[in-house]
């Protein structure tokens, strides 16, 4: 096996095994090789993990800031120090070609420990004249907060998480997905080695039974998912009942709205990234691609041209453009939903199929002709799938855009400033692209809005997700009873 890690799980800054739990095996998509062996977290591993959190906060959170901050900061230099290794490993775990997971996993990851670790000293309250007597406020940490990944961006998401809630003062558990458990691991032991004491980054595996029993124990303030909009529900609706916060990072099907007067060549680039990044397993993704009917024949030979020219291989070919699919479902979910396009009418322009006998790769896959009714698109496929739509004018574009349960994302590419802007304000997403597309460095704020998500990660915005306010009234006079 080649990544197998000391252990399953990393609690209290230690390796610690339990056999007990269920295997759980990491595999390699490229190959379909077994590349660690892994077992779930038993009630037991998880109470542990928790109670090592719960003890270590209330210290951390006691520290200054700029504290907290050094080691953070450490952390995010000793990241960028094993890009390559932990590139490699994402690699391994996810089939993601070691072209992106070089500058876009790890690299992200420290990008957000950079951040926050000098964000967490600039951290301050208010204080509140009223006329004689005043207030003050402090942004006090939460506590344990849970975090559950998922398996297309394993590490980013591990550290979009654990940075913020880290530097404001909070405990973590997090249990990556049971598809990629393997970089969370190695994070946890890199901020070992920055000098995070023990308990307040711990890791446990498992499938959904295990964040599930996460969520709901009494220790936890707060819980903080990616994942899909049903798993979405479910969390969302676990964590109501203890009244616990919650950021939801869910799925999407962003519109990319790309008008007549666009630069063409970068709209085709645009809606390349926003399709076939990551073997299209993102889920801010442009998967509805909608095109003035007028540039609709330029754009689409264009697009054509370039996606035929995409090199598939093995992903740690570092002149490997596209790796295969995270998994063998997943594979042959994606395959489902071209199937679908096909028997719906979409008009098929390249890809459509499985790419060689071995492995889980997919073709990236194009389709035109596609009606905002057919499930292409309507469901999130999370696969190297575009869809092409029509369009003439804009406030009846806008419209279809915002046709769906979801509002993640959304692009506009156009030279004209005002409609750009108008736009911009118009469609229901978190985040609105314009003349650019899944472009999210660490300062700016990342979410969604409807289905699509809770709360923001990344920018100033993470602070209202991982610390609450806590008034002072202070009573400078006498106090004034009328009994
Ligand atoms: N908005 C974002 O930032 C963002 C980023 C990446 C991925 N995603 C979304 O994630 C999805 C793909 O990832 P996935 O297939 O791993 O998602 P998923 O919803 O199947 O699983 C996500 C995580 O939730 C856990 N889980 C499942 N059921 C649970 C339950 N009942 N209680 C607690 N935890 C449970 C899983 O074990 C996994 O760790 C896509 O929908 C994608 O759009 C969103």
């Amino acid at each position: 096996m080649k990544a197998q890690p000391k252990a399953s799980h990393f609690i209290a800054g230690e390796w610690i095994e339990d056999t007990s739990g269920a295997v759980l095996d990491s595999i390699h998509p490229a190959t379909g090789e077994v590349i660690a062996r892994l077992h779930e977290a038993t009630p037991d591993i998880m109470s542990r993990a928790l109670s090592a959190a719960q003890q270590a906060q209330p210290a951390w959170a006691a520290l200054a800031p700029v504290e907290r901050g050094r080691i953070l900061h450490r952390a995010a230099m000793i990241l960028r120090a094993r890009n390559h290794d932990l590139s490699v490993l994402e690699t391994l775990d996810t089939g993601k070609p070691l072209q992106e997971t070089l500058v876009a996993d790890a690299a992200s990851g420290a990008d957000a420990f950079e951040y926050y670790a000098g964000f967490a000293p600039t951290v301050t309250g208010q204080t509140i004249a009223l006329g004689g007597d005043m207030a003050y406020t402090l942004r006090e940490a939460l506590g344990v907060c849970v975090g559950i990944g998922a398996w297309n961006y394993p590490i980013q998401i591990a550290c979009w998480k654990a940075a913020p809630a880290l530097a404001f003062g909070n405990a973590v558990v997090f249990k990556p997905s049971d598809v990629t458990p393997l970089s969370a691991l190695a994070l946890a032991e890199i901020l070992h080695e920055a000098g995070l004491p023990a308990g307040l980054f711990n890791v446990v595996q498992g499938r959904g039974a295990v964040g599930a029993g996460l969520i709901t124990d009494p220790r936890v303030a707060k819980v903080s998912l990616t994942g899909s909009v049903p798993t979405g529900r479910k969390v969302y609706a676990a964590a109501a009942e203890g009244m616990r916060a919650v950021t939801m990072e869910l799925g999407g099907k962003s519109p990319l709205i790309i008008f007549d007067d666009a630069d063409l060549e970068n709209a085709v680039s645009a809606a390349i990234m926003a399709n076939f990044y990551s073997a299209g397993q993102v889920c801010s993704n442009g998967t509805r691609v909608f095109v003035h009917q007028d540039i609709k024949a330029a754009f689409l030979d264009r697009l054509a041209a370039r996606t035929n020219r995409i090199r598939l291989g093995d992903p740690l070919d570092e002149a490997t453009q596209m790796g295969p699919l995270v998994s063998d479902a997943q594979m042959h979910k994606v395959l489902g939903h071209i199937a679908g396009g096909i028997d719906a009418g979409a008009r098929l322009v390249c890809g459509g199929a499985r790419h060689g006998t071995s492995g889980c790769f997919v073709q990236p896959t194009v389709f035109a002709d596609v009606r905002d009714d057919m499930a292409l698109a309507r469901e999130e496929i999370f696969g190297p799938v575009m869809s092409v739509l029509d369009f003439t004018d804009e406030a009846d574009v806008v419209a279809r855009a915002n046709a769906t349960e979801y509002g993640l994302a959304a692009g506009v590419f156009t030279r004209d400033l005002a409609r750009a802007h108008r736009v911009a304000g118009a469609v229901q997403a978190g985040i609105v692209w314009v003349n650019a597309y899944n472009l999210t460095p660490v300062e700016m704020p990342f979410g969604g809005v409807k289905a699509s998500g809770v709360g923001r990660e990344n920018g100033h915005a993470a602070l209202e997700h991982y610390t609450r306010v806590k008034s002072v009234y202070l009573g400078l006079g006498d106090v004034d009873a009328p009994y």
